[in-house]
């Protein structure tokens, strides 16, 4: 698994452009070498604020977004229409302004969708979704994700795995329900830690002072199911971008550069 790299911005706005750009940078790189790539989204502020930004830059042209493949890490399972869904969300501010293959969008279900009602079918067919698109190469049954982005709740959530939740135990399925959330809305669906940690990159984006000793514990070695945050790792590249009131709590050694 890669070492932990942490870059500190002097604020949120500033995190999200920087994250923006090294995304137009990283996704033309993985498809000049493979011909294609992989994103999975997150949802929360600064997910989402990424994407804006990648929309109003300029660069994002730079990317041949059809041979992209996008998949969440997790989804709030509610109705398609939802402004809570991280699915509307995504699509508003960047994925309805690119032109994708429709076909390699992959989003998780709403509650009002094929599955009805039932978090668990959804999570489910979510897990079959992955496993129709590993390639042999990425010996086992989720696709080998060139990028990862996560966000993270003050708490030590990050997609919908919340501490002590049996989401944070699972060992075995891809996907999972989550019910009973701690944050609102109560019920979703979500890749496991397992399945993040498939991913060759994996950044984590968040700013603000409510984020910083979640960071602090994760970064200095806290347990996975305590701290789901904390066993969130790709196998190249783990990256942490903070702004400066996320990282206040962070100790010498990962406080600079501060660009
Ligand atoms: O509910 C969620 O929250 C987290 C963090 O969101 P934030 O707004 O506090 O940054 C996010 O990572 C997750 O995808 C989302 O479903």
């Amino acid at each position: 698994m890669s070492k932990t790299e942490v870059v500190v911005y002097a604020n949120t706005e500033l995190l999200a452009a920087a994250a923006a750009a090294r995304l137009v940078t990283k996704l033309v790189d993985v498809q000049a070498a493979k011909g294609s790539a992989s994103l999975v989204l997150t949802g929360g502020g600064t997910g989402i604020a990424v994407l804006e930004q990648l929309r109003d830059s300029p660069a994002r042209d730079a990317v041949d977004w059809s041979r992209l493949d996008v998949y969440w890490g997790d989804e709030r399972f509610v109705p398609a229409d939802s402004d809570d869904r991280n699915e509307k969300q995504a699509r508003e501010a960047l994925l309805d302004h690119v032109p994708l293959d429709p076909a390699r969008v992959h989003a998780m279900a709403p509650s009002d969708g094929e599955f009805g009602d039932d978090p668990e079918a959804a999570a489910a067919a979510y897990a079959e979704v992955l496993a129709k698109n590993a390639k042999p190469e990425d010996h086992g049954d989720v696709p080998s994700f060139d990028i990862t982005l996560l966000g993270l709740g003050g708490e030590g959530h990050t997609a919908s795995v919340f501490p002590e939740s049996p989401a944070a135990y699972e060992a075995e399925r891809t996907v999972v329900a989550v019910r009973n959330c701690p944050k609102p809305p109560p019920t979703r669906v979500s890749l496991t830690l397992p399945t993040i940690r498939r991913s060759h990159d994996v950044w984590l984006m968040t700013g603000g002072e409510a984020k910083a000793d979640a960071v602090a514990l994760a970064l200095s070695g806290a347990g996975e199911v305590q701290l789901p945050v904390a066993g969130a790792r790709g196998q190249r590249r783990t990256l942490w971008l903070l702004d400066r009131a996320a990282a206040g709590k962070l100790t010498k050694v990962y406080r600079p550069p501060i660009s």
